[in-house]
């Protein structure tokens, strides 16, 4: 398979090694600036910046090029990239975490939820812990563990911060040199403490769960999540 990298930073230079493990060619590295024909590639891979994702994603799909992205930070478009990928009949994943043990944990956060809605004497926190480069707050995991939450419970929205409230959810953002990401969800009451955690150990699940959805979308038209591609029920 041939893959065009949109972003050759940590993440890119990451999913580089792993995809050649797997006997893929890199055709394409593009950074900020660089001009590209995407038409070369069989896939794209995008983890880039916020600022740049959509524009993009929105080429590959006009190219006919099926594209997976990571980028966090830019899903005030997300709708916009849906609705482009079905006019266009292109093939399009976007994943706030590609890493199959954090696709597990959205479920088991899902189910917690269900299990804790109807205890009014806990109350729900969650924390999220990221290396000092990390563009965005909160990370795209966290939005994501949040709306599990928010479809499952009255909550209504999330919050950056610590103040407990009726309805929303506080996401406290830490910024720690080289954190790959750490997610925590607490339920807390007076009498105890119910904690789920993911600890990421490096880069190299969030790298293979993208290489393993690009293989898997070549041939295919729609969007779709990681939950299609890894088959979680
Ligand atoms: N979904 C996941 O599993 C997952 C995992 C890790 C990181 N991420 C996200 O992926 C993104 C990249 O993370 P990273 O750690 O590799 O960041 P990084 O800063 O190391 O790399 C980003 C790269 O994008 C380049 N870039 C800037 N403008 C560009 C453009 N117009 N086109 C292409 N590339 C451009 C930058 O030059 C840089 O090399 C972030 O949004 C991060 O939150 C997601
Ligand atoms: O390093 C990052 O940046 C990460 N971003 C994703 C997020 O925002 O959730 C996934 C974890 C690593």
């Amino acid at each position: 398979m041939k893959i065009a990298l949109l972003g050759y930073g940590r993440m890119g230079q990451e999913i580089e090694k792993i995809a050649t493990s797997r006997g893929h060619e890199i055709v394409i590295r593009k950074d900020a600036g660089d001009s590209i024909d995407i038409t070369k590639a069989d896939v794209a891979i995008d983890f880039s910046i916020p600022t740049s994702a959509f524009e993009n994603i929105s080429n590959c799909i006009e190219k006919n090029v099926p594209v997976i992205s990571g980028t966090t930070g830019w899903l005030e478009k997300y709708t916009e990239a849906v609705n482009l990928c079905k006019e266009k009949k292109g093939a399009f994943i976007y994943a706030s975490n590609f890493s199959v043990g954090v696709n597990i944990f959205f479920e088991l956060n899902k189910q917690l939820a269900k299990m804790m809605s109807n205890l009014k004497d806990y109350n729900i926190s969650m924390e999220e812990i990221h290396h000092t480069k990390k563009l965005d707050a909160p990370s795209g995991t966290a939005i994501t563990l949040a709306e599990g939450i928010i479809e499952n419970t009255s909550k209504e929205n999330w919050k950056l911060g610590t103040e407990i409230s009726e309805t929303n959810i506080p996401i406290e953002a830490k910024r720690i040199p080289d954190v790959p990401g750490t997610h925590t969800v607490w339920y807390s009451s007076e009498v105890d403490t119910i904690e789920i955690k993911h600890t990421a150990h490096n880069r190299k699940g969030f790298a293979l769960g993208a290489v393993i959805a690009a293989e898997w979308i070549i041939g295919k038209t729609g969007v779709f999540t990681m939950k299609d591609v890894l088959n979680i029920s």
